[in-house]
This record gives structure tokens, C-alpha cells and sequence, in this order.
């Protein structure tokens, strides 16, 4: 950026009357004597010549105001002296005075430049007003040339703000057609300033955007009623660097109308509309990478699970309309772990996204494929004139399959078990048809695999474990909790490799199963609403523990506790909250509430309000297992989070040199920096994550490098001995 050199923008009108000098020049000294006391005054200095050459001298130094000179001096007329002023520019005003009354003699002066002819034997106060006068004009002159340079100076800084903007500033005529346009356009549309000016916006703006950009571009409001960030695409001259789609960049359009009111306020005239255009094709480019893989499977780049069931959903909807069937079906490759773990990743990626094509090709297109995770794949198939239609495509599907793969120069044959479920027949819901065709697939892997089934109600009886589960849980909730214990994650700061949070995650010591992860009985929690009296035991658990804590001494850290959708639920949640920090002396601050991207997907509105019910309360929010739903930009501008946490699952990809999830990261980073968030990597499990994250530019970081999730006792140990200490350790 180029300096604002020698511009001085500070305001420049004097506040002081000033002092004017006054030059008496008469060859009668007693006349010299008689005006200096008559003009006498605090802010004028009088000064006297009795000849020309020395008026001369004195006004070339060129700090006389007013020169009150006599024309018949001994040495030099006085018209000579106005000549010489008028040849060298001196800029002193000069008050003609005369003992020659005559017209001639006062036009002769006044065509020198003279500012007033005075008669010598005249009234005095006729010399007195006009040196007045002269003052006075000299004042006004000297105030309107300071005007002039501050205006000249502002008119240069808005100059070079305009031109120096990353955005286009333009001004369109009453009929759209450019009158003014900044150099940015040149860089960003390719479009010389010339080849525009004169020329209707419309050559610029994107055909499908015209309608739209018709409204933004003839603004006539102005002031907060004018349009504010209307989304344009713009397009450029030729193909550019910098295009989002073909010759397309993404723009945040800002207008307002100009009026001339030169004839008052009532009598406005509409003269066109001026604006400001920001180029957000980045972000546009970032959030189109962040949905696509919000709703694809990077790797096959099939529709991810999310999407599967929203399609389904639709097509159920049609399906009841229209009185149609539907079919699930439930894919899972055979023994896939074991090539995977014979071969290496890279052979079993390779297999995978092989078998996601063959699979393709034996599928209508209207029916949707989608990769469910790990080896597992989903179908939809959203029209089916009998039950028997889908049985013939599993049919296909394992016939395709009996040529081999070839992946690095080997022969793979690839079995798959297929589970399939119909509609109406086996499930009204989405939900249901997808589970009931996986029961489906695990029967058909039960019975040797390679093969499909169809769903059946007695298949159901392997459920009567989550049955059992289920009392379990609730036994255990019953008897107050002691079956539970949390486990206490550091969060790390990657700046200075100190302990600044942690994240307390529950366990379950089931009587006769063993200790049990989240991930097997939190979602039967949440299904059955046990989760709330659940979250409570946690809460309550936690913040005892923290407190305790910050008593021994450890105050800077913060506790993140995950809080389920279902807890959300509870309008009086920021209360209890509250009343459970009150009770152990905790300050809300202190205590990270980590939700997750669907509750803020769903129901937008109620949770947008409990979230800055809570945020208004002081506590801080974050969003875990970012980037694995739908993680639309929106819902960052509208929720008042503090944090996002990366999820494992592109910090796992990292290892593997992965380069999306490099840029997906990276993009995410950019995002949540520019909404000034903090980003923290979960999952983090090597160095070379460490490396590449901080490179990324996390701000914490929490994985089995640092540490496993530990008991209460053991996390104070690792708080005071281990190479990640906390900020305030006691030691
Ligand atoms: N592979 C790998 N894994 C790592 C690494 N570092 C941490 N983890 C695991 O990643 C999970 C992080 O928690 P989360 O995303 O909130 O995911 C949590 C959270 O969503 C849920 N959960 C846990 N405790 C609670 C709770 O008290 N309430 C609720 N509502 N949900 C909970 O269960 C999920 C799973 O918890 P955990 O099994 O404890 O699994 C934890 C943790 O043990 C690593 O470097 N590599």
C-alpha cells in the first residue's frame, strides 16, 4: 500500500483573530503619524515608509497586509509600485490614498490593483472603514484558501481510500450506466476502467443474477434503508485466476441513491446510485468445499449418510403420496478389515472407491448410493413396482462382483452381504427402514456372507440386548450413579504447550459387561430420554470435581462438558446451570458447553435462543465434531459461539498426507478466525498432526498425544508432572 505522503488531514480554521501588518508609506511624516494613531488597534502593526524604495524593500519581504500607500512620493510614483507588486506577485492589498483627487488618478490606481481610492483631506473614518474592510476581506480570503486546501487534501484521501480499496467503489448514472469506477476492477473482473465507463452494469453481472442485481444496482434509498449485502455473482472479462464458477467471482453488494438537492431538501433529484462491491469468492469457495463435504464421502465422493437420509425422506414422502413402494438396501464388504489390514489403507481406499463405482453402474439414476462409513454402503431405491425388483439388483450387484478388483497390479475378489428393507412393508421411517435393513445384513452375515436378505419381523430378537441395556441404564441412574465416572481430557495450548482446559467424558462400569464407552449407551440415553438425568449426574460430578481443583490451586483451566440435544430441550436449562456453577463457586465462564452441529441444524430459532441465553449468561459454547454435518456458514454468523473443535476424523486423515482434509481444515480455520473463534483439534494422536495443526493455525489441541482421557487422580498428576502443566499449576 502506498504511503499518504506529506498530507496533513488535521482541521486548519484559526480560532485567533490575527494580527495585520500595515504599511503607512507618505513622504509627510506628520501624516504618517496621524494615521498610525488613528488605525491604531490591538491586532493590527503599523508600520511606516517615507519613500518608495523603502516601501519596496519592506513589501518584498512579503508579510504586509495592507499597504496604504501615497502615489507623490519623492523617489518612485506610486503606480510604480503597484506595477513592481504586480510583477512580483507581492500578495499585500494596497489602500491608494492621494492629495490628487481627481477621477483619472483614482481609476489609474484602482486599474494598478488598488483595492480603494481615498482622498487625503478626507473624512478619516472614510481610511478607518476602509482598512476595514480590507481586514475583513483579507480574513475571509485567507480562511477560503485554508477551505480550499483542506478540501483538496480530504478529496486526495478519498482519492487514494477509493483506489486502494480491495473493493469495487463505482457510481452508476440515473440509467445504470458507469460514470465512475475504481482501479479494483481491473484485478478482479479483468475489465479495463474505460472499457466500463459509460457501459450499463448489466455487462458485468451474471445472467442468472440480473433480476436480482436489477434491485441492488438501481437503488434509490439511502442511509440504513439502502441495500446491504445482496449476494451477486460478477463476471469477468476473460477466464481469470480468481473465478469461482466459469468467469464468475461471488460479491456482497452494498448501494445507496445520490440525489441533487442543490435546490433544498424538498426539490431532490435522483442522479443514480453509488456502491461498494466485496469480492467473497474465497469464503464462497470455502463454504462450497465445507457443505459438499458435509454431505459427501470424501474418498468415494458418494453422498454421506446425512444426505442418504435426507433423500430417503423426501422419497418415503412421495412413496405415501403417490401409494408407491421403496427399497432400503444395507451393503457391508465382507471381511473388508482383513485386506485392509493385509494390504495396507491405501489398497483398502482403493477398494473401496472401485467397489463404489461397480456398485454405481448397477443403479438407476434415480437411485442414490451412499457410503455409510468405514466399509458399509447404503441404496435407496426410490421406485420399485415389487418387492422382487429389489432382490434382482442385489442379484446384479453380486454377479458385477465376481470379476476381481485389480488394485496395485493384484487380483481382489470382493464379496458383499446385502440387507434390504421396503417400504411399507418393513418401516414407515427412514430410521426404521435403515435399521431393519441392517438387521437384514447382519442376518446374511450370520449365515456365511456373500448374499441378500430381506427383512423379516423375527429378525428383530437380537434387539433384545439394547432391551436389556436399557433397564440396565436406567438401574443405574436409579441407584444414583456410582455405576458412572468421568474421565478428564487436557485440552492443550499449542503456543505454549500448557494445559488450558479439559474435557470430562463419562464411563460406565457395567456390572456384568465392563466398562463401557459413551458411544454404546449414550445414544440409547438420548433415545430414551434417560440423557437428562444423565447430563445431570455429569454436571453435578464435574463441577464438584473442579472445584475442588480450582481450591488446590488450578484456576485458569476451563471444563468442557458435552450436552446432549435432548438437554436443550429444557427451557429452564441456562437456570440449572447456573444455580449447579453457584453452588460449587465455579464462575460460568469457566465451564465450556460442548454441543454438537445438529442441535443447531434443528429447530434453529428455539436453540439460536437458548444458546444466547446461555452465552448472555456468561458461559462458553463451542461446537464439537465440527465439519462432519452440515456446518453452514449461517449458523456461525447467527449463533454466538466461542469455539469450534475439529473433528478427529480430518485430523485422522491428516497422517495419511491427505490433502483434503488439509484444506478442509485450513478452510475451516479461515473461516472460524475470521468470526474470531477459537479452534481446537480433537483426536490428535502423533507429532506430525501436532506439526500440521499448528501450521493450520489451531489454538489447542486435545488426543492421546498429550493424553488418553484419565481418572480424576490421575488428571491432577498430569496437571502438576507432566510436560503439559497447566497454566496455574500449584507447583
Ligand atoms: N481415536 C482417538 N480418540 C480420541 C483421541 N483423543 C480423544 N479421543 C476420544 O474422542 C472422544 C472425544 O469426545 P467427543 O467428540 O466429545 O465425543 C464424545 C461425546 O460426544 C460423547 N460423550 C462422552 N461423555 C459424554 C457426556 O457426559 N455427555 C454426553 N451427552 N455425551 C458424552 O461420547 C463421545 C465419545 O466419547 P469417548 O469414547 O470418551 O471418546 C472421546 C475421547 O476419548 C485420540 O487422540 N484418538
Amino acid at each position: 500500500m502506498k504511503a499518504i505522503a506529506n498530507v496533513d488531514f488535521s482541521p486548519q480554521v484559526p480560532d485567533q483573530p490575527e494580527t495585520s501588518c500595515i504599511l503607512i508609506v507618505d513622504d509627510e511624516e506628520r501624516i504618517r503619524a496621524a494615521y498610525r494613531q488613528l488605525l491604531a488597534a490591538p491586532e493590527r502593526s503599523i508600520e511606516e515608509c517615507a519613500t518608495g524604495g523603502e516601501a519596496i524593500d519592506r513589501l518584498d519581504r512579503r508579510d504586509v497586509d495592507i499597504l496604504i500607500l501615497d502615489l507623490n512620493l519623492p523617489d518612485v510614483h506610486g503606480l510604480e509600485i503597484m506595477e513592481w507588486m504586480v510583477q512580483k506577485h507581492v500578495p499585500t492589498a494596497v489602500l491608494v490614498f492621494s492629495g490628487d483627487e481627481s477621477i483619472d488618478s483614482a481609476i489609474r490606481a484602482l486599474r494598478h490593483g488598488a483595492f480603494e481610492f481615498i482622498r487625503k483631506h478626507g473624512n478619516a473614518q472614510e481610511l478607518i472603514d476602509a482598512v476595514e474592510r480590507l481586514q475583513s476581506r483579507r480574513r475571509i480570503e485567507r480562511e477560503h484558501a485554508m477551505m480550499t486546501v483542506q478540501l483538496e487534501n480530504s478529496e486526495r484521501l478519498h482519492r487514494f481510500l477509493v483506489e486502494q480499496s480491495p473493493d469495487i467503489i463505482y457510481t452508476l448514472d440515473r440509467d445504470g450506466r458507469f460514470i465512475f469506477i475504481n482501479g479494483r476492477v481491473e484485478a478482479l473482473l479483468g475489465y479495463s476502467r474505460g472499457e466500463l465507463l459509460g457501459k450499463h452494469y448489466s455487462l458485468i453481472v451474471h445472467p442468472d443474477d440480473l433480476e436480482h442485481a436489477r434491485f441492488a444496482f438501481n437503488e434509490r434509498r439511502i442511509g440504513d434503508r439502502a441495500s446491504t449485502n445482496v449476494e451477486i455473482r460478477l463476471q469477468t472479462k476473460t477466464q481469470g485466476v480468481r473465478h469461482f464458477e466459469n468467469r464468475t467471482i461471488v460479491t456482497i453488494l452494498s448501494a445507496q441513491g445520490l440525489y441533487d438537492t442543490t435546490d433544498g431538501p424538498a426539490t431532490q433529484h435522483f442522479m443514480g446510485t453509488s456502491g461498494v462491491a466485496r469480492d467473497i469468492t474465497d469464503r464462497k469457495k470455502a463454504e462450497e468445499t465445507i457443505a459438499f463435504q458435509a454431505f459427501h464421502d470424501l474418498l468415494t465422493g458418494l453422498p454421506n449418510r446425512i444426505l442418504f437420509k435426507d433423500r430417503l425422506g423426501v422419497a418415503l414422502t412421495q412413496a405415501k403420496r403417490k401409494g408407491k413402494r421403496l427399497g432400503v438396501m444395507f451393503i457391508d464388504i465382507d471381511r473388508f478389515k482383513l485386506i485392509n489390514d493385509s494390504y495396507g489403507h491405501h489398497e483398502g481406499d482403493e477398494l473401496l472407491k472401485r467397489f463404489a463405482e461397480r456398485a454405481r453402474s448397477c443403479l438407476r439414476s434415480g437411485d442414490t448410493l451412499a457410503r455409510q462409513g468405514g466399509d458399509e454402503f447404503t441404496v435407496l431405491l426410490p421406485d420399485l413396482s415389487s418387492a422382487e425388483d429389489a432382490a434382482v439388483i442385489a442379484e446384479k450387484l453380486l454377479a458385477e462382483l465376481k470379476l476381481p478388483f485389480k488394485i496395485a497390479g493384484l487380483d481382489f475378489f470382493a464379496t458383499v452381504s446385502v440387507g434390504i428393507s421396503l417400504y411399507p412393508e418393513d418401516g414407515e421411517s427412514a430410521e426404521l427402514l435403515i435399521r431393519n435393513a441392517d438387521i437384514a445384513m447382519y442376518q446374511i452375515k450370520g449365515r456365511g456372507k456373500n448374499g441378500y436378505l430381506q427383512f423379516t419381523p423375527e429378525m428383530h430378537s437380537g434387539h433384545s440386548l439394547r432391551i436389556t441395556l436399557e433397564s440396565d441404564l436406567r438401574l443405574a441412574l436409579e441407584s444414583g450413579g456410582d455405576q458412572f465416572e468421568l474421565h478428564y481430557q487436557p485440552q492443550v495450548s499449542h503456543r505454549d504447550a500448557r494445559t488450558v482446559g479439559m474435557e470430562a467424558l463419562i464411563r460406565w462400569h457395567h456390572p456384568r459387561l465392563g466398562l463401557m464407552a459413551p458411544d454404546t449407551f449414550i445414544p440409547l440415553a438420548e433415545e430414551t430420554g434417560m440423557i437428562v438425568a444423565l447430563g445431570e449426574w455429569v454436571l453435578e460430578r464435574a463441577l464438584s470435581q473442579f472445584a475442588d481443583w480450582r481450591e488446590k490451586g488450578f484456576t485458569g483451566l476451563q471444563l468442557a462438558v458435552n450436552l446432549s440435544p435432548k438437554e436443550f430441550d429444557r427451557a429452564d436449562l441456562p437456570e440449572r446451570l447456573l444455580r449447579r456453577l453457584e453452588a460449587h463457586a465455579v464462575p460460568p465462564d469457566a465451564l465450556d458447553v460442548e454441543i454438537t452441529e445438529n442441535l443447531l441444524m434443528k429447530d434453529a430459532e428455539k436453540n439460536i435462543d437458548m444458546v444466547k441465553q446461555l452465552r448472555n449468561s456468561g458461559l462458553r459454547i463451542s461446537i464439537d465434531d465440527f465439519g462432519t454435518r452440515y456446518s453452514s456458514l449461517n449458523y456461525l454468523r447467527r449463533f454466538p459461539i466461542n469455539s469450534i473443535k475439529i473433528d478427529q476424523s480430518f485430523v485422522r486423515d491428516l497422517n495419511a498426507g491427505n490433502s483434503n482434509s488439509t484444506s478442509i481444515i485450513h478452510a475451516i480455520s479461515c473461516i472460524a478466525r475470521s468470526f474470531g473463534l477459537r479452534i481446537l483439534a480433537e483426536g490428535v494422536e502423533t507429532e506430525a498432526q501436532r506439526q500440521l495443526l499448528s501450521g493450520l493455525a489451531c489454538d489447542d489441541m486435545q488426543g492421546y498425544l498429550f493424553s488418553q482421557p484419565l481418572p480424576a487422580a490421575e488428571f491432577e498428576a498430569f496437571l502438576t508432572s507432566s510436560a503439559f502443566p497447566s497454566r496455574t499449576s500449584v507447583n
